[in-house]
């Protein structure tokens, strides 16, 4: 505006009135468009609800307080998509799914609500027969007789049985809890050879993304996705990406030609700061905007909830961040490969193959893509855990040289190089910090209570609160429409559920020790915790 203003000066008459028609023009321009933004950086938006998230959980909250007659939300989503961990991209002239693959539990005695949707959708997905992968297990020598393994498969059978049973017992029983790694030592047999030990990470860390000696008994053997849900689990690729499924839950928020257009979804706004009270609430943004609310759903990962990228004030309590920490984010990684030719089996019952090595979890388990993509000649691995710590901090091209060694031992010397190679790094994402939750031994049923509780009126949604079905995209969708149910209760029957679960009361001298090592290392997210633990001391030593 200044250069343009310096050039109708220098200019003639008639010059100088076109431009100053121009330099009208151009002023009325900018001050319409700036009035037709919905927000600016700085304003100060009142609503009655925020959802901060637009995954699963985020965008089915908002679902249900729309049909419960809370219209008046606003979306905060920090990336510039819905879907959150459903994300698909393009690999090799093909749409791989990077997040969320598989409808998991269905045909039971409850109805899953993804398959549900997915139905709705006409998405496009495949049974997956995993049973098969036992009879494709490789070596440092190449294929293995199915014959050489069975004794392994039927004592790896055994043992998930007695485990299953064993869980279902204590949870009957109400006996404490322990690691799944604790109830295979009271089968009496610890796997300990690579294919044992192939076939024990296919069996829990495939699915938990953590190994048995981390993961929960109770909590996760049976596992209601399985039991509840039912046994079944399909495979989803589909052009259109298996978010596709959120479509008719977003239903309440307007969208034309494919895009989002409703102004109450604020992608790539990323939420900085929560305060809250038993009043309500107020969220800051990176961009400058502040939003007032009633009340707040936060559907962050329980990742991001471990981090520092939001602010809390006051700082959660103690209960509140001891739940919180105790959780696990686990982590699962796709690693895509494109070749020139397949050289793995084709055909039923090929799809699932697993590598056993003598260091557990070494890209132990690979699925190929004819069905989904006859002709491209695709197939992935999946590493868990630290090895999928290590593969993040790793350029593709020293990962890819490490798989190249591993197909070579499976398949032989001659196949060809891979052409492309594809994996995300959900665990370096700053909006994700991992893949999803996994329920470790010592989290009670109590202390996930903790992790589900409000804080005043802040409600904590998100996949990590589905205790059923905590770590699968329908316990995103149970949770956030458990969640938005009670922020109904609590905004139209004044009914806020904001009596703060205290925690266990420490014994004193717990307490004392605690206050001496609170005086020298704790830092600045710890001092609500210090206060709170002095004022939690006082009450106990009184
Ligand atoms: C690799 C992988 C494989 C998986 N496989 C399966 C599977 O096969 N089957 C299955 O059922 N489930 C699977 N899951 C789990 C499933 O995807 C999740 O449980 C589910 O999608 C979580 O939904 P959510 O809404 O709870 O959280 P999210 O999807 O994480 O949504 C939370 C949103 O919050 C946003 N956010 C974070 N920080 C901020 C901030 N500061 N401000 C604003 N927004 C913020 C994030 O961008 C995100 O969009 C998988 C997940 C991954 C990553």
């Amino acid at each position: 505006m200044i250069l343009l203003a310096t050039k109708v000066s220098k200019s003639s008459n008639s010059d100088r009135l076109e431009m100053a028609h121009a330099y009208v023009f151009v002023l009325l321009v900018i001050v319409a468009s700036t009035c037709l933004q919905e927000v600016h950086a700085g304003d100060i938006i009142t609503t009655d609800v925020v959802i901060i998230g637009a995954g699963a959980a985020g965008i089915t909250a908002g679902k249900t307080l729309t049909e419960g007659g809370i219209t008046d939300l606003v979306i905060l989503e920090a990336t510039g998509k819905v879907g959150g961990r459903i994300r698909n991209a393009d690999f090799a002239g093909v749409k791989v799914e990077l997040g969320a693959n598989w409808i998991e539990g269905v045909n039971g005695q409850k109805e899953n609500p993804v398959y549900r949707l997915a139905s709705e959708v006409n998405l496009k997905f495949s049974y997956s027969f995993y049973d098969n992968c036992t009879e494709n297990i490789y070596d440092h020598t190449g294929y293995l007789d199915p014959e050489v393994v069975a004794p392994a498969v039927e004592l790896a059978e055994q043992s998930f049985d007695f485990v299953v049973a064993l869980g279902t017992n204590f949870t009957e029983e109400n006996v404490e809890d322990i690691s799944i790694l604790t109830a295979q030592r009271f089968f009496g047999h610890v796997p300990s050879t690579p294919v044992e030990m192939v076939i024990d990470s296919f069996n829990y860390d495939f699915t938990c993304a953590e190994p048995p000696r981390v993961t929960s008994l109770k909590n996760s053997e049976p596992l209601p996705t399985d039991s509840i849900l039912g046994p079944d689990s399909f495979f989803v690729a589909d052009p259109r990406g298996y978010a596709t499924v959120l479509e008719p839950l977003a239903q309440y928020l307007n969208s034309a030609n494919g895009l989002w257009t409703d102004p109450r979804l604020k992608l790539n706004t990323v939420v900085t700061k929560i305060e809250y009270s038993t009043e309500g609430v107020t969220v800051y943004t990176e961009d400058g905007t502040i939003y007032k609310a009633k009340a707040a759903i936060l559907t962050v990962s329980i990742g991001v909830l471990q981090s520092d990228l939001i602010d809390f004030s006051p700082d959660l309590p103690f209960w509140k961040l001891s739940a919180i920490y105790q959780f696990n984010m686990a982590i699962y990684t796709k690693i895509f490969l494109k070749f020139p030719r397949t050289f793995w089996p084709t055909g039923p019952g090929t799809e699932y193959i697993l590598y056993a090595d003598e260091m557990r979890g070494y890209f132990p388990f690979w699925q190929h893509l004819d069905n989904e993509f006859p002709g491209e000649n695709l197939i992935f691995t999946t590493v868990t855990d630290d090895e999928s710590r290590r593969i993040e901090q790793m350029p593709e091209n020293e990962t890819l040289a490490e798989i190249m060694v591993v197909l070579r031992k499976m398949f032989g010397q001659d196949i060809p190089n891979a052409t492309d190679i594809l994996y995300p790094r959900w665990w370096q994402d700053k909006f994700f910090r991992g893949t999803f939750s996994n329920w470790p031994i010592g989290v009670s049923s109590y202390e996930y209570k903790q992790l589900q509780a409000p804080v005043g009126r802040l409600y904590f949604s998100g996949e990590h609160c589905s205790e059923q079905y905590n770590g699968y995209v329908h316990g995103a969708i149970f949770a956030g429409d458990e969640t938005a149910h009670e922020v109904l209760k609590c905004l139209q029957e004044n009914d806020c559920n904001t009596i703060i679960p205290r925690g266990l009361k420490p014994a004193k001298e717990v307490c004392r020790a605690a206050i001496h090592h609170t005086q020298d290392f704790w830092s600045k997210k710890v001092t609500g915790l210090k206060q709170a633990l002095h004022n939690r001391c006082s009450a106990c030593e009184s």
